[in-house]
């Protein structure tokens, strides 16, 4: 399916180089496409034939039911598995032919429960540069990357096994951003937090995309936060896509009790 609608009004086509050093050698702003994808683990049918356009200027949300295949797409896009038939090109590019390092540093994949590497916050922070070869970053810019996702900017010599979940998945975003991806993927980025956390998250995230015109997607059950995250939404169920379009209309044709969280949408405050 493609996405059917004219430009973004709110974010412009990504026409801005990569900075080097984190360099990719392919041109920014690919759109990225899904054709007939499927994925079977044993006698289960995860994806069931999903074909998706995603041009380069749309923020794309993920939703649908539990068990629907949200997470499984995005592992995808980090080729953690691929799919038994089917494909996924970045322009024309099919993603086996990226280098797996490069496609990594380009989609960056924040899954729900990250695991933390051994060792302390700093340690984390650097792991993405060590990764890329790319000059460690001082402790004053990783502080910041810190307080940027509400984390304390004096926590760098904690030990991130200590984090709790919803800080992990902060810090897992704070270390996704270390390598300028150029596409941000996030699994469920608000679960298990309380409503005023989920929105500063939320926020910080929204300002983050605009500040380096990322390209998101963006897995979520949040029904009231969503039009912030995304401005196209795509319905999976059963490993199809069973709706798209711009996020409010597909919110309001969709079944709340099927699979969104709690918050009604009407009544709901303005989008920004
Ligand atoms: N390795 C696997 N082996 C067998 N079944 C699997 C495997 N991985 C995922 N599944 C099944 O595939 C289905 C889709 O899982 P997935 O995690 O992608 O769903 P989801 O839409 O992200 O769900 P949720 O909203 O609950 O996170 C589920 O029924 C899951 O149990």
């Amino acid at each position: 399916m493609t996405i059917p609608y004219p430009a973004a009004d709110r974010i412009s086509p990504v026409t801005r180089p990569l900075l080097s050093p984190s360099r990719l050698p392919w041109p920014r702003g690919l759109p990225l496409r899904l054709e007939g994808v499927r994925l079977s683990r044993g006698a289960t049918t995860i994806l069931n034939g999903v074909d998706l356009d995603i041009p380069a200027d749309r923020r794309l949300l993920l939703l649908g039911p539990s068990g629907a295949g949200k997470s499984t797409l995005l592992r995808l896009l980090n080729r953690l598995d691929d799919p038994d038939s089917g494909r996924i090109l970045l322009g024309d590019l099919p993603l086996p032919s990226l280098p797996v390092r490069l496609l990594r540093r380009a989609i960056a994949v924040v899954p729900q429960d990250p695991l933390p590497l051994p060792g302390s916050i700093r340690d984390n922070l650097l792991a993405p540069s060590e990764f890329a070869g790319l000059k460690p970053p001082p402790d004053a810019e990783l502080a910041l990357a810190l307080d940027e996702f509400g984390l304390n900017p004096s926590w760098l010599d904690r030990d991130a096994s200590a984090l709790s979940g919803g800080e992990r998945r902060r810090l897992a975003i704070a270390v996704s951003l270390q390598t300028s991806p150029e596409i941000l993927a996030l699994d469920e980025p608000t679960a298990a937090l309380d409503p005023a956390s989920s929105r500063r998250l939320v926020e910080a995230i929204d300002r983050r995309v605009r500040a380096d015109a990322l390209r998101t997607i963006v897995v979520t059950h949040d029904r009231r936060l969503a039009p912030i995250l995304g401005d196209v939404a795509v319905v999976l169920d059963a490993g199809r896509v069973v709706d798209l379009g711009p996020t409010l209309d597909v919110l309001r044709r969709a079944d709340p009790l099927a699979w969104g969280s709690d918050a009604p949408l009407d009544g709901q405050e303005p989008l920004p």
